[in-house]
């Protein structure tokens, strides 16, 4: 019994700081054969931890039929998102990088998707998206930007809109607050949101720039992430501390700043004082027009 306790409280800690767990079958598979062995009372600690842990894992999907891929860019510290029916092999790219453009349509080309739309939760500050060049190479993709974003993209897309790949589809909820044009992309059965910039893991984006408020940043996220299930995985357009994946749960309950009443949470993101992005410049123009000067 005691030896069990002793694997069980390590995989809590680690949940419960946010950390990624290893995939079920690298930390909890031996656990999950053997806890048919053990007493009601570790089971019921030791089977939802399995649970969250398969769910937990950042780079697969527990949708039926969905395939699922975080991709990182290493300059501007961001998370390019691919999503695939793997029947119909039609597929999403959530928030691409100039920078690793090639790696992207390389993997695409090896996995045989047809890539149908290219999606920027928002219009990026710290990096160039490579929407625009995509298009360029790939006949037929489509790039999408909310309205609100000022930017020029083949789909401007808006509350409820939902952006289909075979049988699989991302719903649009606005969540403006760190820009004016900022979405969070929902999978249909709600198991995953893509939050872009606007709630991060523990944090959420600034909102001293770009149309940013943080009135609006805090209503957004309580009235259109935190409604969404608990178990809700959270993926954000950038973590800047290695993290890969978060919950709706998590956020709601030790989000530092989300945590907070309206006029604390107003009066952080009012003194957080951070440098401008180096990049700011080059990459708001570039990125009102997809990253390219002719679309
Ligand atoms: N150092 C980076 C920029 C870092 C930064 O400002 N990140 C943004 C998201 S990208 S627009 C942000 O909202 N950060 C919130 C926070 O609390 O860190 C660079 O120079 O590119
Ligand atoms: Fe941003």
């Amino acid at each position: 019994m005691c030896s069990v306790i002793n694997r069980v409280k390590p995989v809590q800690r680690a949940l419960a700081l946010g950390l990624r767990l290893r995939t079920s079958t690298e930390s909890l598979s031996c656990t999950a054969a053997d806890s048919r062995r053990f007493c009601p009372g570790v089971r019921a600690v030791l089977e939802p931890l399995q649970a969250t842990s398969r769910r937990c894992c950042s780079s697969m999907a527990s949708t039926k039929g969905l395939f699922f891929r975080q991709l990182y860019e290493l300059e501007s510290t961001t998370y390019t998102y691919l999503l695939a029916d793997t029947e119909t092999k039609e597929a999403v790219i959530i928030d691409p990088v100039l920078e690793t453009i090639d790696r992207d349509l390389k993997l695409i080309h090896e996995l045989g998707l047809n890539l149908k739309v290219a999606v920027n939760t928002h219009c990026h500050a710290d990096h160039i998206t490579s929407t625009g060049l995509m298009k360029k190479r790939l006949v037929g993709l489509k790039s999408a930007i909310s309205k609100f974003s000022g930017a020029s993209a083949d789909i401007q897309l808006s509350e409820g809109d939902k952006i289909k790949f075979g049988k699989q589809y991302l719903t649009v909820r606005e969540t403006p607050g760190h820009t004016d044009g900022c979405v969070t992309l929902v999978l249909a059965d709600q198991s995953m949101a893509f939050t872009g910039d606007a709630l991060l893991i523990r944090g959420c984006g600034r909102t001293d720039f770009q149309q940013g408020c943080a009135k609006t940043l805090y209503q957004s996220i309580h009235e259109k992430i935190f409604t969404l299930p608990d178990e809700c995985l959270v993926y954000p357009a950038h973590d800047y501390l290695g993290q890969t994946v978060s919950t709706v749960g998590e956020e709601r309950k030790f989000n530092p700043r989300l945590t907070k009443n309206l006029e604390e949470f107003v009066n952080i993101m009012n003194n957080l004082n951070l440098p401008k992005p180096h990049k700011i410049d080059i990459s708001v123009p570039a990125n009102l027009v997809c990253g390219v000067h002719e679309l």
